[in-house]
């Protein structure tokens, strides 16, 4: 499927009767870049659920490509062209690397699996290994790797770089810069690594509450360190 703009309009939505999004808008058009950043528990990992249809939806809409998917269940929704990459890095532990990419071929031929090895050649020499017996940086390799042979039109990437080495997260960042450069798919980048979510990003809006409290490009808000302290929690880029 080719990239897809992503359309959100006044999306409040939650768990149960708890509202954690409120009145949140913005799009991303096809092939975009956008980061999401705000401290813990200001509604980032909801805002990708939300999208996936894994939370309660009060109020708004969600369109993919001009079509709108708010009525769309989960299932619906990925095939649809969503593509969420947890932030818990689902993997099946039981299976090998290898078995774990056919798992993400939607009906693909099994050759496509060199797809994923060209992006993380890390995984062609993990490829007999089990789930369980990858480090955490290997395991999001394969989550990543899984989610895009499916050819999402809009790739959820919520915190991938959580927990792991510098020398993981070049690796991990360059090849989710080289999926952008592709302009295959429009990519929502959800990171408390602000250089990484900056660097990466054409676009940025940052949640507090569950709200979008500001938006705009990576430059403005590197040389804004009231916006920096108040919401991201750091004085500015060192
Ligand atoms: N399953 C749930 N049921 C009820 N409330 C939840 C649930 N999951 C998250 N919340 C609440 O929703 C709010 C937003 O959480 P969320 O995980 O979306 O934030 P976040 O910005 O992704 O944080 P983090 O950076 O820690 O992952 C928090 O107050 C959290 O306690």
């Amino acid at each position: 499927m080719p990239a897809a703009e992503l359309d959100v309009r006044n999306l409040s939505a939650g768990y149960g009767q708890t509202h954690v999004l409120e009145d949140v808008s913005f799009s991303v058009p096809a092939g975009g870049r956008l980061s999401i950043l705000g401290r813990n528990g200001m509604g980032k990992t909801t805002l990708m659920a939300s999208l996936m249809g894994l939370t309660r939806r009060y109020a708004g809409s969600i369109a993919v490509g001009g079509t709108d998917i708010t009525a769309l269940g989960t299932a619906a929704r990925a095939r649809s062209g969503i593509g969420l990459v947890p932030q818990t890095r689902e993997i099946f532990k039981g299976l090998t690397v290898e078995e774990n990419l056919f798992a993400g071929l939607k009906g693909r031929p099994r050759s496509a699996i060199e797809e994923a090895y060209a992006l993380f050649p890390r995984l062609r020499e993990r490829r007999r290994n089990l789930g369980s017996q990858l480090s955490g940086g290997e395991q999001q390799m394969l989550a990543t790797a899984r989610t895009i042979l499916g050819q999402p039109s809009v790739l959820l990437l919520d915190e991938p770089l959580e927990g792991l080495a510098p020398v993981i997260c070049d690796m991990l960042m360059e090849a989710f810069t080289r999926l952008a450069g592709s302009g295959a798919m429009t990519i929502l980048f959800v990171e408390q690594r602000l250089e990484s979510a900056l660097d990466f990003a054409e676009e940025v809006v940052i949640l507090e509450r569950g709200r979008i409290v500001w938006s705009g490009k990576p430059d403005a808000l590197r040389a804004d360190a009231e916006t920096l302290e108040r919401y991201v929690g750091v004085g500015g880029l060192h």
